[in-house]
């Protein structure tokens, strides 16, 4: 069991070397933490580093200086246990639901009828039962997602990574797909009862919506117009479970709204000048 964070970034900074020679830095100086079963969600302007972070908790960029770790070991390569969600859909169309689940316990080394009984069970979680030999061409958006989002928690994570997973997605269908998230992360007990917080994936969930950070979030990071470094933390004690579509209704939903954007607003503006002059 893990004491102490799960993930830390100590004063993490990554440059990179733009073709013309010249050097960008992306994050600068970024300090973080996430808990044991804790679901931060990162918020900043377009373009400030938020999947620059990303990748360097995933291990698929090292920090140009400071330290990423990980179970409180420094990250080399991709650790054990993540599990990402992006923006697109990364199912693959030449694979059935049911075989797109099951290529990652697959590929982990089951059997093909042990990887299709796990595939099977999360199929079935994510409400794709029916459609589990149906390829990902005669399904909608909101469908494709329910698969990738099997297709990662399948396999079990620790800590998951999503990278605005829902950002293409219409309004209402990402509703839906945040109550997903919310309800599978959470899990429940035989009785029906909530998991031991403990016991839940780590989640970093990078989006520009602040709504859906909220929504979703027990904290709620903002980063500063590029290069990106943490401007505050603010903590979500909005009750669970969620229904999305609620919470965003209550008085206390709108009053942390009004705490954060005045927070993130300034950056969001600095961000867009930066591009008046620029362009
Ligand atoms: N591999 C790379 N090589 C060079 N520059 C990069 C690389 N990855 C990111 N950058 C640059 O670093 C900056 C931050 O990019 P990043 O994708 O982390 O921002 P973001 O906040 O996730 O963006 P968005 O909100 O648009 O998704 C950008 O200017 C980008 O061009």
């Amino acid at each position: 069991m893990t004491t102490g964070p799960v993930i830390e970034l100590r004063a993490a900074t990554k440059r990179f070397r733009g073709a013309t020679g010249g050097v960008h830095t992306a994050v600068q100086e970024l300090t973080l933490s996430v808990q044991p079963g804790e679901f931060v969600a990162v918020v900043g302007p377009t373009g400030c580093g938020k999947s620059t972070t990303l990748s360097l908790v995933s291990g698929l960029e090292p920090p140009s200086s400071g330290v990423a770790l990980v179970r409180g070991e420094p990250v080399l390569g991709i650790p054990e246990g993540i599990g990402y969600m992006f923006q697109n859909d990364a199912v693959q169309p030449w694979r059935s639901v049911l075989d797109n689940v099951a290529a990652g316990p697959r590929y982990r080394g089951a059997s093909k009828a042990k990887a299709r009984e796990k595939a099977r069970v999360w199929v079935d979680k994510v409400g794709l039962g029916k459609f589990a030999s149906y390829y990902p061409h005669q399904l909608s958006g909101g469908m494709r997602k329910r698969v990738a989002l099997a297709a990662t928690l399948v396999n079990d994570p620790s800590i998951l990574l999503m990278d605005e997973p829902f950002s293409a997605l219409d309004v209402q269908t990402r509703a839906l797909m945040q109550d997903e998230l919310l309800r599978l992360w959470s899990g429940s007990n035989a009785d029906g009862s909530m998991l031991d917080p403990a016991s839940r994936s780590s989640v970093v969930f990078v989006t520009h919506d602040l709504d859906e950070a909220i929504a979703l979030a027990d904290k709620v990071i903002v980063m500063t117009a590029s290069p990106a470094t943490v401007k505050a933390t603010f903590d979500v004690r909005l009750p669970r479970p969620r229904l999305v579509e609620e919470i965003r209704m209550t008085p206390e939903f709108q009053s942390v709204y009004r705490e954060i954007w005045e927070s993130l607003r300034e950056e969001v503006d600095k961000a867009r000048e930066r591009s008046v002059v620029a362009g």
